[in-house]
């Protein structure tokens, strides 16, 4: 709520919103000229009511009467007229700048560092980019260019109340103070279960989201039980945040038609009681009044609804330029080294590298090695020992504290992240697909590559009769009614896209487990065609790349304990032997388990 508050008229937000409506400068002014003749329009069928009533049937001329209907019937018609262009217009502003800013905050989301991923939690970042820009457009199309319309009506509405008759327009008046204060705590105890509904929809998008992910674990360990009363629990606060807001709702709408009702009975009780005292027809101005107070109360019963729709429009700008002008983007302020003629020969060199994901937490500690071109060097180590960790740091997605990391002997800093990431080829243990076709998810829609090249890099690892088997070969949608591909069958499809783009290191975190017997040996077949020419970095779990490799690296805590080929390792007896030992021994005994 206090937040709410800071940034309730804070114009430099609204500026900075509006400032993205400029390339629809003509829309924008539309919208404010139909204000302005909406308005100007509003007060003109009260006068020719009155106007009939006081003229044309107090004197009978109903020529008169037949002539100025058909003039509102036309006012009408160019009213409504009005009114649809003037939502049409603010609608289609709100949605224009809607999709700019969604691509803005996207753009701006790809080139975040990953750092950043670790610390918000993914479903933030949706809610920014779907649910907070929605309230933005919502400024538009139900909130400041409105609130503006009706403020003009209204304005217009009692001006001419108070031309026609100031003393009657005052009496109208005298219920006002009550609506006012009715409106203030409408406002207030909607914006309250606003905010409550608000947490309530996001509590229940996380939660929903997280255990339908995680449902595999819910159901193998009995959970559903548990599960649900927590589900149950959340989709009673969203409930009862709802009912909240409908009682508010509930109660403001019928005090404001009392109020309206108080007004027109004292415009009728003062009026006749004039009439009586006068003896004279005030017929005209008692019906333009009462249509004047409802043309008043129209707008006026809303206007609490639209503040609190600015209101939250800008709470929700507040968050998406947080996103906006997060600073922590991987593009490094002055470019950066690039050379498009030319690939990296692929020499990596880590000199008294030390890194922390969290401050002080070292996780590679003053870590040194040096990797000739074209040579395989496998990375064993206990689990969480910092062996993803130099990959990810090789490829920049962190940035170190200590030492320094080179490529062909320049500082990876100095080169621009493109450049580096396009001579790194990454084959993950976890592939992760993206809905669409087999082709589209080894290509990821670059338009360079061709179906054929695709097709003769996966006949070099011996994929392609795998791929036709599946139901429509390469265009097999990977998602499509949850039929998805094994772990084993993934991880080889990043096998093609890594030969693809043909990078001049490669870094390959084998898969540990739940490979099928087929599987493991196209992958063992497939490493072998994939490392063969480049430098590449293996995060070994299989015996047969370890031996084969040309070096191997063991750490430990992320320190680097030892280094040297398998039977140099072996023969040392130390750590790489007991590792071996322990974890591969068993794995050597039964290979490939299906
Ligand atoms: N994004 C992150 N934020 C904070 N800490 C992290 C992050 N990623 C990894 N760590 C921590 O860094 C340490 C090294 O992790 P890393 O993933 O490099 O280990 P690993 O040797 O590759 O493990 P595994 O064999 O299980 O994949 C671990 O203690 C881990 O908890």
């Amino acid at each position: 709520m206090a937040d709410s508050k800071k940034t309730f008229f804070d114009i430099s937000k609204v500026r900075r919103v509006f400032q993205y409506a400029a390339p629809y400068k003509k829309k924008f002014y539309l919208s404010v000229v139909l204000a302005i003749l909406l308005a100007l329009i509003t007060p003109v069928r009260p006068m020719l009511i009155q106007l009939t009533v006081d003229e044309y049937i107090t004197h009978s001329v109903p020529r008169m009467v037949i002539f100025v209907t058909l003039i509102q019937l036309v006012i009408i018609l160019i009213e409504t007229a009005m009114r649809f262009s003037f939502s049409f217009t603010t609608a289609w502003l709100g949605q224009a700048v809607v999709k700019d800013m969604r691509d803005t905050i996207y753009k701006k989301i790809l080139r975040l560092n990953l750092r950043q991923f670790d610390r918000t939690p993914i479903g933030t970042l949706t809610t920014r980019t779907i649910n907070d820009i929605e309230s933005i457009n919502e400024i538009f199309s139900d909130g400041l260019i409105p609130i503006i319309a009706d403020l003009l009506s209204i304005l217009c509405v009692l001006l001419y109340m108070f031309w026609i008759d100031w003393r009657l327009t005052l009496i109208a008046l005298i219920p006002f103070p009550i609506m006012i204060i009715a409106t203030y705590y409408f406002k207030e105890s909607i914006n309250r279960s606003f905010f409550k509904v608000r947490n309530a929809v996001a509590a229940l998008n996380a939660f929903v989201q997280e255990h339908l992910s995680g449902m595999s674990v819910v159901q193998a360990f009995h959970a559903e039980k548990k599960e649900f009363e927590k589900f149950n629990t959340i989709n009673r606060q969203h409930r009862d945040a709802n009912i909240r807001s409908i009682f508010a709702y509930s109660v403001f709408f019928p005090v404001i038609e009392i109020v309206l009702a108080l007004s027109i009975g004292l415009v009728i009780w003062y009026t006749a009681r004039e009439a009586l005292e006068l003896k004279q027809g005030q017929q005209g101005v008692i019906v333009s009044f009462i249509l004047c107070l409802n043309l008043l109360f129209r707008p006026l019963r809303m206007l609490a609804d639209k503040f609190n729709t600015v209101q939250m429009g800008i709470i929700a700008s507040d968050r998406v330029f947080s996103v906006m002008d997060n600073p922590d983007t991987d593009v490094p302020p002055a470019g950066g080294y690039r050379d498009p003629e030319h690939r990296v020969a692929g020499v990596v060199d880590f000199d008294r590298v030390s890194f922390a994901y969290i401050e002080e937490k070292w996780v590679l500690k003053e870590l040194s090695f040096h990797i000739r071109q074209g040579e395989t060097v496998a990375i064993v180590g206990h689990t969480g020992s910092g062996k993803t960790t130099i990959t990810n740091l090789l490829n920049r997605f962190y940035t170190i504290q200590k030492g320094t990391i080179r490529v062909d002997d320049r500082d990876i800093r100095s080169l621009s992240p493109e450049y580096l990431r396009k001579n790194i080829g990454v084959v993950l243990q976890d592939v992760f697909l993206f809905s669409g076709s087999v082709l589209d998810n080894i290509t990821l829609r670059n338009p360079n590559i061709s179906k054929e090249q695709v097709i003769a890099a996966a006949k070099m690892i011996d994929m392609h009769d795998f791929i036709m088997r599946l139901p429509g070969g390469y265009d097999y949608n990977v998602k499509e009614r949850g039929a998805t591909l094994s772990l084993g069958q993934r991880q080889l499809l990043s096998f093609i896209r890594a030969l693809l783009y043909a990078p001049s290191i490669l870094i390959l975190d084998e898969a540990t487990s739940s490979i099928d017997t087929e599987s493991e040996l196209l992958i063992q077949k497939a490493t072998e065609t994939l490392v063969k020419g480049r430098t590449s970095i293996v995060i070994a779990h299989r015996l047969s790349t370890i031996r084969k490799a040309d070096k191997i690296m063991v750490l430990d805590k992320g320190v680097l304990v030892e280094m040297g080929t398998h039977e140099e390792l072996m023969q040392q007896n130390g750590f790489y032997a007991r590792l071996h030992k322990m974890q591969f021994e068993q794995q050597e005994a039964r290979p490939a388990s299906a």
